[in-house]
């Protein structure tokens, strides 16, 4: 597979100079000391070094000469020489501010410039991944960046190379995108915000709940088994106690770690609240949900965190483990599994220990949970 760069040859980032945008581009908004404003200036390139403040930076950073915007796309979609509508191009960008709709919307008009057969865009923190398309093996690259802010990397695909020409409608249009990528990106992760723990960074009770009931449904719709696993630790109350609540935090974040560190990327791991924590584990039966609840309890047992006072507090939790059964609902699922963690919480007292502590056995703690489930 080759990857192609942008093979233009003048340096500097892409700029937007075509005369059939001047028009739309005279009304453009300008930043001005981090904010947006209303300019009627810089028509010409040489005055628009970058699209005032939005720029999109090919990544090997090529050479770009004036833009123009013309479609491709051949007699059934746009004559040639006509431009493409960037009026109707940002209504359609701005019409929504989920990332994926104005990805869709992005991908809709740069196929009518370049008719490419994939796309991919990766956000500045790596998640998320939007693509589209497959994964043809000539490939231009861009990196986007607004008022000097990193929007991520946007690529596009297809079968044959792309020309001089193409890179540069694709740098237009993507000039022309990038702050409803922008808004979209912001909407994202204030969303992603509302879905997390603060502490821990572990999803929360609200993102167990959408994700939940859409793998719920995912799991119904392909028959595919799902389960669940409700941790809550022990004793935790007296490490607060015992420690300060800096301390409790720490033993939670560990926890959280360690979660995240023996489940697989497909599962969610998410803190309810206090010290409960909820494991939802797609494409996963009973058994598997018992393995993982075993892993779990393994590589607690090896952790422990340290006090200013150079005390090791070792931890334990209690597990519960539930899977799907048909009938029920997303609420019926979590309420087995904590009803069989409440089995394992009480047929077990442990103190906190200090120093390097063992979980509980996790074979027992398995043998309660299956044993609960298999009663009802
Ligand atoms: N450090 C810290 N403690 C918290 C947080 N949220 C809740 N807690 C504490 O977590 C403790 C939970 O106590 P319990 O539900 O009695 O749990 P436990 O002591 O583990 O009791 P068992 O589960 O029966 O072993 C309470 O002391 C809460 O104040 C938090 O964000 N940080």
């Amino acid at each position: 597979m080759s990857i192609e760069a942008p093979s233009s040859c003048h340096s500097g980032p892409a700029s937007v100079s075509d005369s059939s945008l001047h028009s739309h581009l005279a009304h453009r908004f300008v930043p001005i000391h981090g904010s947006y404003q209303l300019a009627r200036t810089l028509h010409q390139p040489e005055h628009a070094p970058f699209f005032r403040g939005c720029h999109v930076q090919p990544n090997n950073q090529p050479d770009t000469p004036p833009l123009t915007l013309v479609s491709t796309a051949g007699p059934s979609h746009r004559q040639p020489s006509e431009p493409i509508d960037t009026i109707r191009f940002l209504q359609a960008v701005t019409a929504s501010l989920e990332l994926d709709e104005v990805l869709n919307a992005l991908n809709d008009f740069l196929y009518d410039l370049v008719a490419h057969s994939g796309w991919e865009y990766q956000c500045p923190t790596g998640e998320p991944c939007f693509s589209g398309g497959k994964s043809d093996p000539h490939r231009v690259e861009y990196s986007l960046t607004l008022n000097a802010q990193n929007l991520g990397v946007f690529r596009i695909k297809r079968g044959r190379r792309f020309s001089e020409e193409d890179q540069r409608r694709i740098e237009g249009l993507l000039a022309l995108a990038t702050p409803a990528i922008q808004n979209a990106l912001r909407f994202w992760q204030v969303n992603r915000q509302l879905e997390r723990d603060p502490l821990t960074g572990l999803g929360n009770r609200r993102a167990l709940s959408v994700q939940g009931e859409q793998w719920l449904a995912d799991s119904l719709r392909h028959r595919h088994p799902i389960s669940m696993l409700v941790l809550d630790l022990d004793r935790f109350k007296a490490v607060n106690d015992t420690y300060g609540h800096p301390v409790g935090d720490r033993v939670l974040c560990k926890v959280a770690e360690t979660l995240l560190a023996v489940t697989r990327t497909a599962d969610l791991c998410v803190r309810l609240g206090g010290d409960e924590f909820v494991v939802l584990l797609p494409d996963s039966d009973l058994t598997n949900a018992l393995e993982c609840a075993e892993r779990i309890q393994h590589a607690l047992s090896q952790q422990f965190v340290e006090t200013e006072s150079d005390h090791h507090i070792g931890i334990s939790a209690s597990i519960g483990a539930a899977a799907y059964r048909s009938g029920m609902d997303f609420e019926q699922l979590y309420r087995q599994a904590d009803e069989a963690l409440y089995v394992a919480k009480s047929a077990h007292d442990r103190p906190v220990r200090t120093c390097q502590a063992t979980s509980r056995s996790a074979s027992s703690r398995r043998a309660s949970a299956a044993e609960t489930l298999r009663a009802e």
